[in-house]
């Protein structure tokens, strides 16, 4: 049993003024953030303080997955209609309306404006107080600005201060001032020539949009064999093959080494940096383009936290199940979101954080951390995701390598996406789907779709890996006639003699 009482006060609360004093401090106003902050103090008096230096609501509101899924989703929808007899007659362009397309984008960044957010945190109970924040000490923070404050934190401090864009020191690539992720999710313009840089996530799906908004010349830099290495090999052919037919150029095995760009002005977010650019590859060729996006990942926004003023490593924070800090003094200090490293996913990052927030009010109360809610195990490999590129994937937990490399001896069940419900989303459809089982309990350990649309797939194989369901009683959730999901009959039937 993990039962810990909660430490007691600070000495410092007590000398420290009451507006200065909360029960819980967190460090950033993302979705892990917020999260955190309403679950630390739900149905409590407890108080809570919300610090951020930018906008409440983070990167995923807005420069990450709000702005980036409204750039995708009208193109699917226009691709659907025009593979729709009866609907295709009436779509008369090849290409969604751009000027409409960025302006429901902007609506869902509501223009960076994030009052809204601040009305849901003071509806909350919750403190926002703008600035950057620092530890200084024990259960002590301080918010830089124009008026400096130090906090103190009777019960915890949060840190939920995300990760922030790399971009790798190449000869003249900064000085270039490559777009990042936050160009690329609030573009205004589109260069007619693209070199996105990075096979990762953010690459293929910035490649996606670039293209289906109007750029001719799009070219992905892949160092590695293959786009999205962390996906089955089978969904990342998919989305390469569909790029190349529309005519992405794809560089496999190929990295920047250098990058020249004459003419560079600081234009703005989402606006074309300059004149042309041109990247020299590791292959010994040059691509010319009006604009670079770097997509090469993200690292903990650690720097200026003054992690060492509580005997913490400054390079990166790691964590317990219990979303507390590892090689800290105490109980105090947690960690949720991106920041800590174990998956950076806005869904993933609100789970840790309800986590964290629960585990902060029953060790304020004193209450035993026994109950699995108390405890992040979905992050050891149980995390969905979706990449929303055209076709989408969608994942949980293992691949068939992973589960491998993992040391379990598993089965693979592979089966096209080739069922009523499919071939009537859209005439066009195709996709396939693989469960990885482990032989030794026979449950599932992983599910991959790749398809149109299969994002609704992937939350029943979380539910069958997490509930532990055994194949064989899997076989009596039926799944639905018309829809894509018989292709979980057609899964399990492969198991049959
Ligand atoms: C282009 C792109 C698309 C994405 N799409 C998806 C998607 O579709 N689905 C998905 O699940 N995930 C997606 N992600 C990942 C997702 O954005 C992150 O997992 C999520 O934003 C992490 O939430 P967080 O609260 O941990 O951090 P963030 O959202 O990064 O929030 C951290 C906050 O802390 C603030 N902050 C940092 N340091 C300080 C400080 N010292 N003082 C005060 N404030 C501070 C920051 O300003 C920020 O507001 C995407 C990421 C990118 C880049
Ligand atoms: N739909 C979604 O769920 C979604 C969408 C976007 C981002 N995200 C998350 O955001 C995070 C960041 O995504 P990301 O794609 O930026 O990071 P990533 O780590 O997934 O991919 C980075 C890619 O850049 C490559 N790379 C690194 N350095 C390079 C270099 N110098 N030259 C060429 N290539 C280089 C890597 O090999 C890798 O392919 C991920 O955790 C991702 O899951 C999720």
């Amino acid at each position: 049993m993990s039962s810990e009482p909660a430490d007691s006060a600070s000495p410092a609360s007590e000398t420290a003024s009451d507006s200065d004093t909360f029960d819980v401090i967190v460090l950033g106003a993302g979705p892990a953030g917020e999260n955190a902050a309403q679950y630390a103090i739900a149905g409590s008096d407890r108080t809570a303080a919300l610090v951020e230096h930018e906008l409440v609501g983070g990167e995923c509101s807005y420069w990450a997955c709000m702005p980036s899924k409204a750039l995708l989703r009208p193109t699917q929808v226009l691709g659907t209609a025009t593979h729709m007899p009866g609907v295709q007659q009436h779509v008369t362009a090849e290409h969604v309306d751009v000027p409409a397309v960025l302006t429901r984008r902007d609506r869902f960044t509501s223009g960076h404006d994030d009052s809204s957010q601040v009305l849901w945190a003071d509806a909350a109970g919750i403190d926002v107080i703008r600035g950057h924040a620092h530890l200084t000490g024990p259960r002590t923070v301080t918010v830089d600005g124009d008026h400096p404050r130090t906090l103190h934190a009777r019960h915890a401090v949060v840190l939920a201060t995300g990760t922030v864009a790399t971009v790798p020191d190449l000869p003249g690539l900064r000085a270039a001032l490559p777009w990042t992720s936050r160009d690329a999710t609030n573009l205004q313009q589109i260069p007619r020539r693209a070199l996105v840089i990075g096979g990762g996530v953010v690459a293929c799906e910035t490649a996606t949009w670039l293209r289906q908004l109007g750029a001719d010349e799009v070219t992905v830099v892949v160092r590695g064999p293959r786009l999205l290495a962390r996906v089955e090999p089978f969904a990342s052919e998919a989305v390469a093959a569909r790029m190349q037919t529309h005519d992405v150029r794809l560089r496999f095995g190929t990295e920047v080494t250098a990058v020249t760009r004459p003419d560079v002005r600081d234009t703005g977010v989402g606006m074309i940096h300059g004149g042309p650019a041109t990247a020299e590859l590791t292959d010994g060729t040059t691509v010319e383009v009006d604009e670079l996006v770097v997509a090469t990942g993200r690292r903990a926004a650690v720097d200026h936290l003054g992690l060492h003023t509580v005997g913490l490593d400054t390079g990166n924070v790691t964590v317990d199940d219990h979303l507390t800090v590892t090689g800290g003094d105490g109980t105090w200090l947690y960690a949720v979101g991106d920041v800590n490293g174990r998956a950076a996913l806005t869904h993933m990052g609100k789970y840790q954080a309800r986590v964290c927030g629960d585990v902060i009010a029953a060790r304020a109360e004193n209450r035993p951390l026994d109950d699995p809610r108390y405890r992040a195990g979905a992050d050891h490999g149980q995390i969905p995701q979706v990449i929303f590129t055209v076709p989408e994937i969608s994942s949980v937990g293992h691949t068939a390598d992973s589960a491998r490399d993992a040391g379990l001896d598993v089965e693979v069940l592979e089966a096209d996406i080739d069922v009523a419900g499919a071939a009537l989303h859209r005439d066009d459809f195709t996709g396939h789907a693989a469960l990885v089982v482990d032989r030794a309990t026979d449950v599932l350990v992983g599910a991959t779709f790749v398809g149109s649309e299969v994002a609704e797939l992937v939350h029943t194989a979380t539910v069958a890996i997490v509930g532990k369901v055994p194949l064989g009683l899997l076989w009596h959730a039926v799944p639905a006639y018309p829809t894509i999901s018989e292709v979980w009959l057609r899964l399990l039937e492969t198991r049959r003699p």
